[in-house]
């Protein structure tokens, strides 16, 4: 399925209205087979990026996967090569599980034959251990359950490109394990490239080849300047993208402290991931120095009343 193209994001600008989230943020090329965590604290831009890929919101700059143009490409081509799955779950609704993957599947593969179809429900329910819940409502299940069931309609369309807002977020221990296995399987098997944004440093230290870090808009970071590979020496910045590369090139304590304002120390582990050890939550001068926003009380009792 995947013809061995790369996926890129290139001088990518996104916002909110007059917000700006993203300015001209560029990654280095992703490579089939490959899967990318997406680190940053609450706020940084990590579902901003993925919306953005999924054409979810107006955008400049250039997203390819080789040569398909995923801003403006047709739909039909973006749905079939972009299975996105975004942070909210599921929806409650009297639909069964079995009928919502099948819908997810229908609804962007209109082109597969049923036996296809048949197939692909039957491969993902065996592999995310969901057949005991084929047939139950989604109004009935678990908030954990639910977000499975938007992981199965994500998987089942195998899509070469794959963008996955927190998928693991509301997950017992064994299904943060079955998804990230299946994740890293998709990218194995199929080649397919597996863009996943996190909150769990050490799930991502050990299933990604490659991590993308983006700092707290507003603070002071620290970032390797033009192309912000990762490694010393580190300039001062605010916000965007702050380090790329191996776990262990981004998974540093400086780098830890500059993105979420915590201390921290970084092990290895038997098998020789890294693994973060978060020791205390930096006070927010210890943290952003000068570079944070401040709003005194006047300012904020000047915009109520505007
Ligand atoms: N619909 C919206 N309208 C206006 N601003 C928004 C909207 N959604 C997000 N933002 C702002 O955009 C910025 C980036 O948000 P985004 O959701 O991309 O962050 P995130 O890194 O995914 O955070 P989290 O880890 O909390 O999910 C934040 O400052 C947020 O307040």
């Amino acid at each position: 399925m995947n013809d061995g193209a790369g996926f890129c994001i290139h001088a990518l600008d996104a916002g909110y209205g007059s917000r700006r989230v993203l300015s001209q943020l560029s990654l280095a090329p992703a490579t089939p087979g490959s899967m990318i965590g997406l680190l940053g604290p609450n706020g940084a831009g990590k579902s901003t990026v993925l919306r953005a890929c999924a054409r979810l919101l107006p955008v400049q700059g250039e997203v390819r996967l080789g040569s398909l143009d995923l801003l403006r490409c047709p739909r039909d081509q973006h749905l079939r090569h972009v299975a996105y799955l975004p942070q909210v779950l599921p929806q409650a609704s009297t639909l069964r599980v079995l009928e919502s993957i099948a819908g997810a599947l229908r609804a962007t593969r209109p082109d597969l034959r049923v036996g296809e179809r048949e197939a692909r429900l039957q491969a993902v329910l065996t592999e995310l251990q969901l057949l005991p819940l084929a047939l139950r409502r989604l109004d009935q299940l678990s908030g954990g359950q639910r977000q499975m069931v938007g992981l199965a309609q994500a998987l089942v369309r195998r899509a070469p490109l794959m963008l996955l807002d927190e998928p693991t977020s509301a997950l017992d221990l064994r299904w943060q394990m079955l998804t990230l296995q299946a994740l890293r399987q998709a990218a194995r098997e199929r080649g397919a490239i597996v863009c996943v944004a996190m909150h769990d440093l050490n799930l991502a230290a050990r299933h990604c080849d490659r991590l993308v870090l983006l700092g707290a808009p507003g603070t002071a970071c620290l970032q390797r300047g033009a192309g912000a590979v990762a490694g010393p020496p580190w300039v001062a910045c605010t916000g965007g993208l702050l380090a790329e590369g191996a776990p262990d090139a981004v998974l540093r304590p400086e780098l830890l402290r500059a993105a979420y304002g915590i201390e921290a120390r970084v092990e290895r582990s038997a098998g020789q991931a890294c693994v973060v050890l978060v020791e205390r939550a930096l006070s927010l001068p210890e943290w952003t120095g000068a570079g944070v926003h401040r709003v005194d009380a006047p300012s904020l009792r000047a915009r109520r009343r505007v």
